[in-house]
């Protein structure tokens, strides 16, 4: 539309037209890894909605996409007493490890199990709160029981969406974290300025967060997969593997790495392939998550004090420091 000032009613219209392209261009860049339109296409459009929400700011809404780059400086972060525990998880280091987890399910649940195996991506855990479709509440894992308030800093990263798919209320939780080529990035241009450089991504993603200016956040190109449903709400999902499915419907991202094994044979086939794959992936991965798939028996197995019976997290050895 030409720079002609816009009716109240023409803005409106047309605001609203701007927030669905823009989000729709954005779910696809950020969270399907798959622009569908050049970046001047989309900056030539973001500058259009900018120009309408300055003459007429009661046109800016939750969801605008202008509102996503932050620009408050908090005074810190208040504490979040979690709805649902954010659980640890048990590590094994060995095949043999695995096979006595495999035996010790087997034998609780009293049937073989089929396991949902999923990367460990190495960034931080966070718990985000939707009421009605709408973002309302981001926290830091903490130590399980209370995290800290991260919600303006988790407001900027892309991927995350401020409306879901569905009016529905859920609690889900994830990994926040940072690409290889952003941590890259980040500390040349850290190194440039004479700043202290981040040791791994982990901490970048940590640091980021942990930012109480929220456009220091915003520029930091963090990332998310989100992987558990704390709060199930209307989802109907009976195993981990469909929820990480009805995860991505709901708008989230989620890691497509997932496999569902029928034996722990095809577990160990699975770790040895992303061992090996590990340096190509574009983020870290510091092992993988085996989850026994079927939500009645992870009940049935329930938790120890620190950890569910029903899940391990397999561990790599450190990467070897490149050279
Ligand atoms: N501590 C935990 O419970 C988990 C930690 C992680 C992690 N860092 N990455 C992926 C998953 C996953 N896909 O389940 C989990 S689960």
């Amino acid at each position: 539309m030409s720079e002609k000032l816009l009716t109240l009613e023409e803005a409106t219209e047309r605001s609203k037209e701007l927030r669905q392209q823009l989000n729709q261009y954005a779910f696809e860049y950020y969270d399907e890894d798959n622009p569908t339109v050049e970046d001047y296409i989309y900056d030539r459009l973001y500058t259009e909605l900018v120009q309408i929400e300055t003459t007429y700011p009661e046109l800016i809404t939750f969801d605008s996409p202008t509102q996503r780059v932050g620009g408050k400086v908090l005074k810190g972060f208040e504490k979040v007493t979690h709805s649902v525990q954010m659980y640890s998880l048990n590590d094994a280091f060995s095949k043999e490890d695995l096979l006595d987890f495999d035996e010790r399910v087997q034998k609780l649940a009293g049937k073989p199990v089929s396991y949902c195996c999923e990367l460990k991506i190495d960034g931080l855990a966070i718990s985000l709160k939707y009421e009605n479709g709408r973002f309302v509440q981001g926290a830091t894992r903490g130590d399980g029981n209370v995290g800290e308030n991260i919600t303006e800093n988790l407001k900027t990263v892309k991927s995350i969406p401020m409306v879901l798919k569905e009016p529905i209320s859920v609690e889900v939780r994830g990994e926040c974290y940072m690409s290889k080529q952003a941590f890259a990035q980040l500390n040349q241009e850290r190194e440039e300025a004479g700043q202290d450089v981040f040791a791994n991504p982990r901490n970048a993603a940590a640091g980021s967060l942990r930012q109480l200016d929220t456009k220091i956040a915003s520029s930091r190109q963090l990332n998310t997969f989100l992987y558990t449903v704390a709060d199930f709400g209307p989802m109907k999902a009976e195993t981990q593997f469909d929820a990480l499915n009805e995860l991505s419907a709901l708008g989230f991202r989620s890691n497509p790495k997932k496999k569902l094994c029928e034996t722990i044979e095809e577990v160990w086939a699975y770790i040895e392939e992303f061992h090996e794959k590990r340096s190509e992936l574009a983020y870290e991965i510091d092992g993988i998550v085996i989850k026994v798939n079927d939500f009645d028996i992870q009940d049935e197995l329930g938790f120890t004090v620190k950890a569910p019976r029903w899940a391990i997290a397999y561990k790599f050895p450190p990467e070897e420091a490149k050279t």
